[in-house]
């Protein structure tokens, strides 16, 4: 991430940025917050600082922010929030997954969505909307309500018996328009109901918001609330996919489990909001030097999961014994001086192992002789 220090005068256009904006005290900001807001349509606008006061809000808001920072709000809450905002700013494009028997249909819907830059894979036969599910990872579907041999309620029940599923969106794309039959529909498993012939900005609309809120559900689902990586079990369920990907392209995947060296002192010196603070800032040093293909995650208080892709042992070792040496040089600052840290870490690789049981526990192994060699190094199984 590139840092910027800028004036209002200065700020550049067209940009797909995180403008972080100090309002000041008066009121002259409205107009150039506006200018930039039109200048840079997909760019983030935060404003910073601001005194948590209605219309000083509702100004803000209405003259281009997205986001208000209020004054009271923490710095590493601040930060996390830009982190989440970069990582959703690259997030890959929507997926629909669309089920109708009329192959005009699809076209059409296709061609609207395809407008707003939304992946679309379309089905006629509903039978085979399970093996899509699972091979596109839709984030919405749009279901026709009358297809030969099962209609879109039956589908979206079947749908709905699967665990991973009942939180994806299904939105009904129907000529319907009896009332109390679209509420049926709804009330068996649906999300929302639209009649064809559809309005496309429409159709866009309800598509983006629905998507919108189910990737936010799915964050806060999958990821660590102190540092926004990946939890524990979703570390695990993407580390498996990984190494299912890996095995079929003959690829190497080295795994490393790092811990922080004798952080119960942390806590008990400095105290538990700085020891969040040090799991914080290790986790975006993390964060800032893997690769978007790289899992990386909290797998529990201070220690932490990373999956190198594609990475052999020797390789993986050399970016862990950078890391290693870059976060024992971090100064931490405390009252007026500051402390340093280190960390352990053990590593283990696929294919020499090929389980992921096996591969955690050779690293979890390798991690407790690099603790018992006398900590803050890389040991490989
Ligand atoms: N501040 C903070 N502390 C945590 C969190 N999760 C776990 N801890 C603390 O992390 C400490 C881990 O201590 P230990 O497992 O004994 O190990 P250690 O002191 O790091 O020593 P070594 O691992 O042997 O180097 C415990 O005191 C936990 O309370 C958290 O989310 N925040």
């Amino acid at each position: 991430m590139q840092v910027q220090r800028l004036g209002w005068q200065a700020l550049p256009d067209g940009s797909r940025a995180i403008f972080l904006l100090d309002l000041g005290s008066g009121s002259d900001w409205q107009q150039a917050l506006a200018q930039l807001r039109r200048r840079n349509p997909a760019s983030q606008l935060i404003a910073l600082g601001l005194d948590s006061e209605f219309a000083l809000m509702r100004d803000a808001l209405r003259h281009g922010c997205d986001h208000c920072f209020p004054r009271q709000m923490s710095h590493p809450a601040i930060v996390a929030h830009i982190l989440e905002l970069q990582d959703s700013q690259q997030e890959d494009a929507y997926r629909v997954l669309i089920v109708d028997d009329s192959v005009t249909a699809h076209a059409l819907i296709r061609r609207a969505l395809a407008e707003q830059g939304v992946e679309t894979r379309a089905l006629t036969d509903p039978a085979q909307v399970l093996d899509a599910l699972r091979d596109f990872q839709p984030d919405l579907l749009l279901l026709d309500m009358y297809m030969p041999g099962c209609n879109g309620v039956e589908v979206a029940r079947i749908i709905r018996q699967h665990p991973e599923y009942l939180s994806t969106p299904i939105v009904y794309l129907s000529g319907e328009t009896d009332l109390a039959l679209q509420v049926e529909a709804l009330r068996l498993g649906g999300d929302h109901f639209l009649t064809k012939p559809f309005n496309p900005v429409f159709l866009n609309a309800i598509v983006k918001s629905k998507i919108e809120r189910y990737r936010a559900l799915r964050r806060s689902m999958l990821h660590d609330s102190l540092t926004g990586l990946l939890n524990h079990t979703s570390s695990k369920s993407q580390l498996d996919m990984a190494l299912e990907q890996c095995r079929q392209q003959q690829k190497p995947l080295c795994v490393a489990m790092l811990d922080i060296d004798h952080f119960k002192q942390v806590n008990d010196r400095y105290g538990h909001p700085v020891g969040d603070q040090i799991i914080r800032s290790l986790a975006w040093l993390l964060k800032k030097r893997v690769r978007h293909s790289d899992i990386l995650g909290r797998y529990g208080g201070e220690e932490f999961l990373l999956a190198l892709p594609g990475a052999s042992l020797s390789q993986g070792f050399a970016v862990l014994e950078l890391l290693r040496q870059d976060f024992a040089a971090i100064h931490h600052p405390y009252g007026d001086g500051y402390f340093q840290l280190s960390f352990s870490c053990g590593m283990a690789a696929f294919p020499a192992i090929s389980s992921r049981e096996d591969l955690i526990q050779a690293a979890d192994d390798a991690l407790y002789r690099a603790k018992r060699g006398g900590r803050n190094r890389v040991e490989c199984a």
